[in-house]
């Protein structure tokens, strides 16, 4: 997917939510798992309750991959079912040698046919570029994520001057276009987010961490949006999991509703 054709569905549902597919079979409704696929049917079902105000779909692959070919299964046929107009991003957090992730480019591009991929900065330009040879492909670079740990490595110092987080979002602009390259920062750290925007003033952001991990809405919208809107926000149990019952799914609609209403509201006032 183009940035413009993000931008257009952002504009026509008045909304920057993805929705976080993180399904995992503890915690979907007792009475799903007596169906053929029940992860495939759990997914079915938020993304017919929550696609009238989701512009993105996230679904998390360690909760595939943890059920094994079944899990894949389930994984291919979710992204089949996301409507076309909508974004799919793989959150998969890869990077590896060049030859690898040429690899991986190839099982989440062009196999399962997702928008983007999240990829881990640490081995370097050369890990990153494979992911960027495909068009209207997207990645979207860990840059200050929302976990207490990030703090360990993201925020060193470095003897040049300024913090880690800050250099793989001046030194990765070198490796790819605005249209190709977006970054995760956690709603956690909103506090950076004026400071991220003044190194990357027109880059989408993926920002994980509201619901669920305490994130506000506001302050991520306040301080990170640009003339694009340029935030895609992610929220995942906050919504699925909202209700555990047999009404799971009119509960994340509401949910959704609830966050996409904010959002409308940021967007009248920020964009
Ligand atoms: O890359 C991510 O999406 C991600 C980065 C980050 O810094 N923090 C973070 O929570 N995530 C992911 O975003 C989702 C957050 O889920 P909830 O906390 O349930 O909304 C999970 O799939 C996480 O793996």
């Amino acid at each position: 997917m183009t940035r413009a054709e993000l931008f257009g569905q952002i504009q026509k549902k008045n909304s920057f939510l993805c929705v976080g597919l993180d399904t995992d079979l503890n915690k979907i409704p007792k009475h799903l798992l007596n169906t053929e696929d029940p992860i495939f049917e759990f997914n079915k079902r938020i993304i017919d309750a929550t696609a009238q105000y989701a512009v993105a779909y996230k679904p998390n692959i360690a909760f595939y991959e943890a059920y094994g070919v079944k899990g894949w299964q389930s994984l291919e046929k979710t992204i089949a079912y996301i409507p076309k107009d909508i974004f799919i991003l793989a959150d998969a957090k890869r990077g590896d040698i060049g030859n690898t992730s040429k690899m991986y480019a190839k099982a989440f591009f062009e196999n399962m046919n997702c928008d983007a991929i999240t990829v881990a900065p640490y081995m370097g330009e050369d890990s990153v570029k494979p992911f960027l040879e495909f068009d209207n492909k997207w990645v979207i670079l860990l840059a200050l994520t929302s976990n207490v740990g990030g703090k360990d490595f993201q925020n060193l110092e470095l003897t040049q001057g300024g913090e880690l987080y800050e250099e793989v979002l001046r030194k990765s602009q070198e490796w790819g276009t605005t249209d190709q390259l977006m970054y995760v920062v956690g709603a956690t750290r909103a506090e950076a987010l004026t400071n991220i925007r003044k190194i990357v003033p027109d880059h989408f952001l993926l920002v994980p961490g509201v619901g669920a991990q305490g994130g506000s809405l506001k302050d991520v919208a306040q301080h990170g949006m640009n003339n694009q809107c340029g935030l895609l926000v992610n929220s995942s149990r906050g919504i699925i999991y909202a209700s555990q019952d047999e009404n799971f799914a009119e509960v994340a609609e509401e949910k959704a509703r609830e966050l996409q209403l904010e959002m409308q509201q940021y967007l009248s006032e920020f964009l």
